[in-house]
């Protein structure tokens, strides 16, 4: 089977799957300017937090290249510019900040060395921010199947696949190793308004593995779970506060809610590059609100009444006592998660 690849960087062009036209066109976004990288970010060419993270560092070496002509003081206050705007592109995923953080280290840690060595080692380290990535990814899906019992039904939200990473995915990176491994699993896919990553995104990753799967409307959740049909809720994160207040895409709380009242385990999947070890409390995280337009036209038809107003946040916040475990590439923490946390900063 051919792997998703959301984002590849060939000779000065960086090459992304256009998420907005799946699951019906499969075309390729091109990237040849920074600019163009915080474009697609903005508007959702590329999305799912990792993948962010990773087009970010990629955006950071096109910058870089654009400037590699100019003298050393002029290259850096111009590299400073474009990651800050680049840091700005979406506000919630920590994967974009983390990033931007580690291109502004190594432009430090490096200061002495020439425009042509530092445009270099960008570049060698956007590689690594992708091969570990790649790698986390799977030892995730690894830690993630132990906990998956073999027959079992997995619902998922939004999307967490090769589309959100550049890798296998994180919770649908375990659906992957489950599946793989030759269990017989079965997925409801929420399809997650308003942009639908789920009934656009999941649906057509599990499709092209042959996973055998349902696509449910948002509100079919509820049901499946009240009625124990659903064994286990894997969902992914934007952003991790160290006592395990977790954003992810609107609507996972609700299924948190729903998980907790009816007494399924309920994990996030996340590498600790998502976990922002600087917030201590989900109440800090910033929630994107995004247009309008997301919520009142559906593929750029109106299907609400001209002129209503809107209210649409991107994400929302699961409280950590609703979450059973968080399954990160260091193994599966469990609560308290205030101490089981902190202790992975540094090893990320
Ligand atoms: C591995 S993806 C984890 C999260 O980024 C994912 O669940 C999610 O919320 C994506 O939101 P999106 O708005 O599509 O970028």
């Amino acid at each position: 089977m051919k792997e998703i690849i959301a984002l590849e960087y060939q000779q000065g062009i960086l090459h992304m799957i256009d998420q907005r036209k799946l699951p019906r066109q499969q075309e390729t976004f091109l990237c040849k300017t920074w600019q163009e990288v915080d474009f697609a970010i903005q508007d959702m060419v590329v999305r799912g937090a990792p993948a962010i993270g990773a087009a970010a560092a990629y955006g950071a070496l096109l910058a870089a290249k654009e400037y590699e002509k100019e003298p050393k003081p002029v290259f850096l206050s111009k590299m400073e510019e474009s990651l800050s705007v680049l840091n700005e592109s979406r506000p919630t995923a920590v994967n974009l900040m983390w990033a931007i953080k580690r291109m502004r280290s190594l432009l430090k840690q490096y200061a002495q060395e020439s425009v042509s060595q530092l445009v270099e080692r960008i570049e060698a380290e956007a590689d690594a921010i992708v091969a570990a990535d790649q790698a986390i990814n799977i030892t995730m899906g690894d830690y993630g199947n132990s906990i998956i019992p073999e027959k079992a039904t997995i619902l998922t939200h939004c999307n967490t696949g090769a589309l959100a990473t550049v890798g296998i995915g994180t919770a649908l990176g375990v659906v992957r190793q489950a599946f793989r491994s030759g269990k017989d699993i079965f997925v409801y896919a929420d399809e997650t308004r308003p942009r639908l990553q789920g009934g656009r995104l999941t649906a057509w990753e599990l499709m092209q593995e042959g996973i055998p799967a349902s696509l449910i409307a948002d509100s079919v959740a509820a049901t499946l779970i009240r009625d124990g049909k659903i064994d286990v809720i894997l969902v992914g994160a934007d952003r991790i506060a160290t006592n395990g207040d977790t954003a992810n895409k609107i609507g996972t709380f609700m299924l948190s809610v729903l998980a907790k009242t009816y007494q399924v385990p309920f994990y996030i999947v996340a590498p600790t590059t998502t976990i922002d070890f600087d917030m201590s409390h989900g109440d800090e995280i910033v929630i994107e609100e995004r247009s309008s337009e997301e919520v009142t036209h559906i593929d750029g038809h109106p299907t609400a009444p001209e002129g209503i107003q809107v209210y649409n946040p991107a994400f929302d916040v699961t409280p950590h006592q609703n979450i059973t475990g968080i399954i990160t590439e260091k193994g599966i923490i469990r609560a308290p998660f205030h101490e089981n946390i902190p202790p992975l900063k540094g090893e990320e």
